[in-house]
């Protein structure tokens, strides 16, 4: 097991070169970036070995806690405007870098270089976003004046009560590969903006990019300790949960990624240490609905956005639609023939929309559901094209029981019934235990605010497919997770509340 462990010389408009290319075992050697159009060598990465099978986890983590933990100390005394300028000069370091950026997270993740560069965008807003938190009552050392219901012979109420905000301490992160740069940010920007240090896992298959996110935040301030990236192998990802979960010294636990890893971390975190503060952000299986009375041009626009966004390996990507039966036709022909428009092919190349999905198992995971799936009709796709790729696939009228339905795809698929009423759709949207996020289609007032209180999912998007933005809580309900990443709520997970009662 090797890991491309430190990438050097980022250089402003630069960029990576493919993951294939042979190296010789055993060494350090060095990986040029390249830029596919000019061939210039946009940065260079050091590839070694000593992230390999043979690596104490359980050590590594350990010593980095015990930095994170000393660090700790000293930088939950840092000023908010120490604290706003490294994340706003990191936003900036990302977005002068997003070209070489996206080119590491295209070469590892293989999504198309368009969707990086949005993601780079994406991911340097929550740094932007938490630079302005660190002014806010809601970050650290801000606080309350509450009134007092104490009475006092005096006639004044008694005493002054206070509540104010204090980092809860080390956090243990592990993030995963579909979103490699703003999965970390989403976290750690919060984490720093109220005060606490870090150490986070990435996915085994994009740990170039945190390492690169990681160089970046180093030029703007993020010391040693401050946040440690231990990119360990797959090997090592078990160890490094057990590592952050039993250890007493990390009070925080953010995890993203699958409902069974998340419950595994739960219930390992309740059995080691101390108790420990949780944030899950699990998988998704989203509805999405199209009423009688939507706009279609809309519907099908935000139904391709929403199903074939990174290949379907996003977590509110759609899965289960659901069409009013006076649409179906229409919806169904209109659906297909974008799917068909799509291009599937490697990420770095112009025009394409669709890249691999992240590995031989994924895509044979998908593969098999597609052909399990007994009942219904493939429209379109349904075929693995050659390795990873995967055809945007339209499964039409297939049973509720089949389990491609049943469970979040992780692929291209999308699986299409029709529905009667507004009852019927939330009665099948509600026999599944996910909650993350789901969208409908209608232009009907009363329904989008009756309709959307009633759906079971932490995010909602109404004649939208895509509402994930830094500003706004993204979190799920039931085995979506728990906790709220992103907006004001997203640096509450990383606080812990103070009351302090002063009798005058
Ligand atoms: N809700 C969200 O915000 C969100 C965002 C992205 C992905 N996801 C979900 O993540 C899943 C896909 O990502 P994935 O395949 O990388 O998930 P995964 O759970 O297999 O891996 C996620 C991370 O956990 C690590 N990991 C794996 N096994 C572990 C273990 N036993 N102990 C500790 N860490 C372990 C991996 O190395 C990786 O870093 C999907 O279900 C998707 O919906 C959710
Ligand atoms: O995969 C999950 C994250 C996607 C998003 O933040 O929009």
């Amino acid at each position: 097991m090797r890991f491309l462990t430190s990438v050097k010389h980022l250089l402003p408009g630069v960029r990576i070169l493919p993951p294939s290319t042979p190296l010789p075992p055993s060494t350090i050697s060095t990986y040029p970036v390249l830029n596919p159009s000019t061939n210039q060598v946009l940065c260079l990465i050091d590839r070694q070995d000593d992230w390999g099978s043979d690596v104490d986890v359980s050590r590594v983590t350990r010593s980095a806690v015990d930095k994170a933990m000393s660090v700790g100390e000293s930088f939950k005394r840092t000023t908010s405007l120490d604290r706003a300028n490294i994340l706003s000069l990191w936003a900036s370091e990302i977005r002068s870098n997003s070209l070489a950026l996206a080119t590491i997270m295209t070469l590892e993740s293989g999504k198309p270089l368009t969707e990086s560069l949005s993601e780079v965008e994406y991911g340097a807003s929550f740094l932007s976003y938490y630079s302005g938190s660190c002014y806010r009552t809601s970050g650290l050392n801000g606080g309350h004046i509450i009134p007092s219901p104490f009475p006092d012979p005096s006639g004044y109420s008694r005493g002054t009560l206070m509540s104010y905000n204090e980092p809860v301490g080390v956090c243990g992160m592990i993030t995963p590969w579909n979103f490699p740069l703003a999965m970390l940010t989403r976290k750690v920007a919060p984490a720093l903006a109220a005060g606490c240090t870090s150490v986070l896992k990435p996915s085994e298959h994009t740990p170039l990019t945190a390492i690169a996110v990681r160089e970046l935040g180093r030029r703007a301030g993020v010391e040693d300790g401050i946040f440690e990236v231990l990119p360990f192998g797959e090997g090592g990802s078990r160890g490094f949960g057990d590592a952050i979960c039993t250890n007493d010294d990390v009070k925080k636990v953010s995890f993203t990624g699958s409902t069974r890893v998340g419950k595994e971390l739960q219930s390992k975190a309740a059995g080691g240490g101390v108790v420990k503060r949780m944030s899950l952000e699990l998988g998704g299986n989203a509805p999405f609905v199209v009423f009688e009375d939507a706009d279609m041009d809309r519907a099908v626009d935000a139904a391709v956005k929403s199903k074939f966004r990174n290949a379907g390996q996003t977590c509110v990507c759609s899965d289960r639609f659901l069409i009013a039966k006076s649409r179906m036709d229409e919806f169904v022909e209109r659906f297909k023939k974008e799917a068909e428009e799509l291009k599937v092919g490697d990420g770095m190349e112009e025009g394409t929309n669709l890249g691999p999905l992240i590995t031989g198992q994924a895509a044979a995971n998908v593969e098999r559901k597609v052909r399990e799936c007994k009942s219904g009709e493939i429209v379109t796709g349904g075929k693995r094209i050659v390795g990873n790729f995967f055809s945007p696939t339209i499964i039409v009228g297939m049973g509720l029981e089949e389990e491609v339905w049943r469970e979040e795809n992780f692929g291209p698929v999308a699986c299409v019934r029709s529905f009667s009423d507004e009852d019927e759709a939330l009665g099948v949207i509600k026999m599944s235990r996910t909650g993350l996020a789901s969208y409908f289609l209608t232009k009907d007032v009363g329904r989008i605010f009756r309709f959307g209180r009633e759906l079971p999912n932490g995010l909602v998007g109404v004649n939208e497919g895509i509402i994930s933005t830094a500003h706004a809580p993204f979190g799920g309900i039931g085995e979506s997770g728990i906790g709220r990443e992103g907006s004001g709520e997203g640096i509450e997970e990383y606080l812990e509340k103070k009351y302090m009662m002063i009798n005058h």
